[in-house]
């Protein structure tokens, strides 16, 4: 199968995976998640998983429903501790919420109450950015996602596809190093979800971030991400990881019409099918 990994395959090389200092963006080395459940029980949500995103890359994560994809993100972004194994960002163990890592969820994080521009300035002088700078930073990013004309709007004044450009805005003018993204387009229509993710591709590229995107959509991971991995049901542990060789710059539309973009994603769905059919049956027997 080409292009496949092995679960914990640094992907193309060891040195594949490090920038000049030797070191990973985020690395996660048998990592496991369990959660009391109200009863009393324990849930593992995430188990024994091997994970390496590379500085600047471009990862996309799917896998069936409930599988613990957010668990994992969650464990990346320091909202929650694993309960056995590691998890580092650029090299050192996460600790907290650090500075370098911006979100983007299904849900707008927009201040309801502020002005488009105002959202935007919140990140940098909430880090102590002075207003003057903040509100140059601020217009640049509007100006890149094209809402220049939009800054005095409030979000309830915006469409949806507008307020995940004010999302994407508000993320990128604190220049992450580490971008992490929980179904941020799931909420759109399929059109306005397209342009987002070309939206996305454009804003990214340049600026040396590394991100982790996990999307239900197969097609969406295959044309945003440089790899691609499949989760197992749960709890989640990588299954296979996929190389994405198609050419960059890609727009949605052309890339899912080119011949390997359907190669890909046959392979892709062979691994993944396997997993949600399995979710699939275990819901059938709870139900039984
Ligand atoms: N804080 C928590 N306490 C208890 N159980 C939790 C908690 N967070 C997640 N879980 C459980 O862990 C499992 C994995 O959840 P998670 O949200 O990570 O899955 P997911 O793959 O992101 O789901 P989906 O595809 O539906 O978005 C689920 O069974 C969920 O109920």
């Amino acid at each position: 199968m080409s292009g496949a990994k092995e679960p914990g395959s640094p992907g193309g090389g060891a040195a594949a995976g490090h920038d000049a200092d030797g070191v990973p963006a985020i690395e996660l080395v048998g990592a496991t998640k369990r959660f009391r459940t109200p009863s009393g029980g324990v849930h593992t949500a995430v188990r024994d998983l091997d994970l390496t995103v590379r500085q600047g890359e471009f990862v996309a994560v799917v896998g069936p429903t409930g599988c613990g994809k957010s668990t994992t993100l969650t464990l990346v972004s320091g909202l929650e501790e694993p309960s056995e194994g590691e998890v580092r960002v650029q090299g050192v163990p996460v600790d907290g919420i650090g500075d370098e890592v911006g979100f983007v969820f299904q849900q707008d994080a927009v201040f309801p109450w502020r002005s488009v521009l105002s959202n935007v300035m919140a990140g940098p002088r909430f880090r102590g950015v002075p207003a003057a700078e903040a509100r140059e930073k601020a217009r640049e990013w509007l100006a890149r996602v094209g809402l220049a004309a939009f800054e005095d709007r409030y979000p309830h004044q915006l469409s949806g596809g507008m307020r995940k450009r004010v999302a994407l805005a508000q993320t990128f003018v604190n220049d992450p190093r580490i971008l992490l993204m929980d179904e941020p387009f799931s909420a759109l229509d399929v059109q306005t979800r397209a342009l987002m993710s070309d939206q996305l591709l454009e804003l990214w590229a340049g600026t040396g971030s590394s991100v982790v995107f996990v999307t239900h959509d197969l097609e969406e991971a295959i044309a945003l991400a440089d790899r691609v991995v499949v989760m197992t049901a749960g709890p989640a542990t990588v299954k296979q990881v996929f190389d994405i060789d198609l050419p960059r710059p890609r727009t949605v539309e052309a890339v899912r019409l080119e011949p390997r973009f359907i190669e890909i994603y046959r392979e892709i769905w062979a691994s993944l099918g396997e997993e949600v059919r399995i979710t699939r049956e275990r819901g059938a027997g709870n139900a039984a």
